[in-house]
């Protein structure tokens, strides 16, 4: 098992983070139904973005690097049936979005994933798949993986999501697509739209009026649209964990390059506005998804109350929100994030008993936390596990900067499902790890 010793350290500097996850997978699946060859600029070569590439080829697409430029031939929708079963290792997106886009296809495709993907909830997919008509069996205890999908002629549907989900949204959408008949999905709250603004950059129709998004369905023949040229922006997500780490350092700067701004994604920054810290943003390409620069400038925060419409739009950025709110002045209170629960691990009970081992004062609800500030951090004294969930690993590694002696993590090898330079990142910025 991998273990990283992070020191304590003063974070500040520029950085430039790897390709947007959402983004890449979305492109991934979207390049292999195209015609054609599509040329991605700033692909993530996390394990996650990896896998859905690997599935989508093991469909028929192919892809090459070319230096760091990807370039994915796509199949014109005629997906062949694959080999084997379609490892899917720890990717939530890269399932249930590829569950949608396979389930009109006249094809069968198992999928699997590793111990924490297996016990994430699919039902939530399969259950508006299956009102479409889809043929789906999920073997799993719990109505969990592994997921097999009988592809089959479906229908058009009008389906209310239950939860915020970006990654319901997005299955429902791309089966609509091979669906007789209009779909339309209404969301409960806005969540990211990524789905949404490929469609439109590639040129298949889709209307989006508020909470309601539809698009028409085009039979088994699919939408037929030809490749693109396309670049990533770096991943908010990923950026968040050194905006939190230097937002929460009185004086410190940090300068993000290239960085994903779409407004579904990017709440934390008023979070930490209203927490006491600066920041800015420069819009510098606002083609498809908005990308810039972000410039902090740390402070002493103070505590806030984060929920409602706000909480998809930072969904995964509550554990490390949670972190740094232990050096914020007061309380600061988590709610309506009980989809936190379902995610790589249980992030409120991880990060409520990390917190703890740090010596500081939470409490947990069904739905989030009250994280107690200020807290005089403890150093602590076992190992902090990270469960294989890679925000849990780095978000520890943020606030064990901020302690007086080294804090080791234990399980870091999920780091690389989103973020495999996090450690050199860290290091770039004058952190100190090993
Ligand atoms: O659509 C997506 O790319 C994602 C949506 C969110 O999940 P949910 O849709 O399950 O909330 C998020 O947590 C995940 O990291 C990526
Ligand atoms: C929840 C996450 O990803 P996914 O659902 O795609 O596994 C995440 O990256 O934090």
């Amino acid at each position: 098992m991998k273990s990283k010793i992070v020191y304590p350290s003063v974070l500040g500097g520029e950085i430039r983070v790897p390709g947007d996850k959402s983004v890449s997978q979305r492109i991934a699946m979207l390049a292999a139904l195209a015609k054609g060859t599509s040329t991605i600029k700033g692909f993530l070569t996390g394990e996650d973005a990896m896998s859905t590439l690997k599935a989508v080829c093991a469909l028929g697409a192919s892809y090459r690097f070319v230096d760091d430029v990807l370039e994915i031939t796509g199949t014109g929708g005629t997906f062949k049936e694959p080999a084997n079963t379609l490892d899917m290792g720890n990717s939530g997106t890269g399932t249930r979005l590829l569950a949608g886009l396979l389930a009109g296809r006249p094809i069968t495709v198992t999928m699997t994933g590793d111990a924490s993907l297996s016990r994430r909830p699919m039902g939530r997919i399969a259950a508006p798949l299956q009102q479409m008509g889809a043929k789906i069996e999920l073997t799993g205890e719990k109505g969990t993986l592994p997921m097999t999908i009988h592809g089959t002629q479906l229908k058009g549907i009008h389906y209310e999501l239950p939860m915020a989900s970006a990654q319901v949204k997005s299955c429902v959408l791309l089966a609509g697509l091979f669906a007789d008949g209009k779909t339309t999905v209404i969301e409960p709250h806005p969540t990211r739209d990524h789905t949404e603004k490929l469609f439109q950059a590639l040129g298949i129709p889709v209307d989006v009026n508020g909470l309601e998004i539809s698009v028409p369905g085009f039979g088994s023949a699919g939408p037929q649209f030809a490749a693109r040229d396309i670049t990533v922006p770096g991943d908010f997500s990923s950026a968040a964990f050194w905006i939190a780490a230097i937002a929460a350092r009185p004086g410190a700067e940090l300068t993000v390059r290239k960085v994903g701004l779409n407004h579904r994604r990017t709440a934390l920054l008023d979070v930490l506005k209203r927490m006491g810290a600066q920041i800015e943003t420069e819009l510098t390409d606002d083609q498809g998804d908005p990308m810039g620069t972000v410039f902090v400038r740390g402070a002493q925060l103070y505590g806030t109350e984060i929920g409602g419409d706000e909480i998809p739009n930072l969904i995964d950025e509550l554990p490390v929100i949670s972190a740094i709110a232990a050096l914020a002045d007061g309380e600061t209170v988590i709610r309506d994030a009980e989809e936190l629960r379902v995610k790589e691990s249980d992030r409120i009970a991880m990060m409520a008993a990390h917190l703890r081992a740090f010596g500081v004062e939470v409490s947990e609800s069904p739905d989030g936390m009250t994280v107690h500030g200020p807290a005089v951090l403890k150093t602590p004294v076992k190992p902090l596990a990270s469960d294989g969930d890679h925000r849990i690993a780095m978000s520890v590694a943020v606030l064990g900067s901020f302690t007086d002696q080294p804090v080791t993590i234990d399980d870091t090898a999920c780091v690389d499902t989103s973020y495999p330079d996090f450690w050199n990142h860290l290091k770039q910025l004058g952190g100190n790890c090993e």
